[in-house]
């Protein structure tokens, strides 16, 4: 059973330094650097948090014209040491297939897992209809996107657990499903709508979970992971 990766959402390098140092020593992580994270600091977080032992979710999502993505992916490919990165489906069959090509001409032959964003956890069934003025349910949507990254050389998506049982009939066995808007009780929870909890995530087939605040924001950091990687992997 997979590790909870845990996303580093926070505002310096020395905060998330700090936050993994509360682990003890041998404990080996998944943890998803972001925008916030990347920006701040800049890609030698990469080799840094790497450095430490744990393993690394790139989550930059991008989503761009095919030539800018698959550029990019290129360079992310080379920064070495990162097991699962990020776009978004919603830049449709070109933009994935070229965010896998700059992903595989790496020096290194590193192969890096390519998650497509289907809907965002965030992403309520009223915004869907009315601003992104995608007619229909969030799980047809989500079910396209899967197809669509499945088809043009994603390796899985990022979908709540909400979505994961139907991904997972649509799907091939080996495509994975990444899931955020992991709570420890059901129900939307701040910007979060579509939220699951670990034990409903293992339930519907996702095979990582990824959990921020319910750590990141809790008194003991690492009562709070361990609480969640039990629920998780139960
Ligand atoms: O659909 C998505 C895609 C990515 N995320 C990211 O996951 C974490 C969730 O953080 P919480 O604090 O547990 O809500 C965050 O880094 C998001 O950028 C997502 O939530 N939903």
């Amino acid at each position: 059973m997979s590790l909870p990766i845990i996303a580093l959402d926070f505002e310096t390098k020395t905060k998330a330094l700090q936050f993994l140092h509360e682990f003890p020593k041998d404990e080996h992580l998944f943890v998803k650097i972001g925008m916030e994270l990347f920006y701040q600091t800049g890609p030698s977080i990469i080799s840094e948090i790497s450095s430490l032992g744990h393993d690394i979710f790139l989550d930059l999502k991008l989503h761009d014209i095919p030539n800018t993505v698959q550029r990019a992916m290129h360079i992310i490919a080379e920064m070495g040491n990162i097991k699962l990165t990020t776009i978004h489906a919603a830049g449709g069959s070109h933009m994935i297939a070229a965010a896998r090509a700059g992903l595989d001409t790496t020096a290194s032959g590193q192969k890096i897992q390519l998650l497509a964003i289907t809907q965002l956890t965030s992403t309520a069934q009223t915004q869907l209809n009315e601003e992104q003025k995608i007619p229909g349910s969030i799980r047809d949507s989500v079910l396209n996107y899967a197809k669509l990254a499945q088809n043009n050389g994603a390796n899985g998506v990022v979908a709540s657990g909400l979505e994961v049982h139907d991904i997972k009939q649509a799907t091939d066995s080996k495509f994975l499903c990444v899931t955020p808007g992991i709570r420890l009780q059901a129900g939307p929870d701040k910007d979060q709508t579509r939220v699951v909890t670990p034990e409903t995530a293992r339930q519907n087939g996702s095979d990582f979970i990824v959990v921020g605040r319910p750590i990141t924001q809790a008194v003991d950091h690492v009562a709070a992971y361990q609480e969640i990687k039990k629920r998780w992997q139960g």
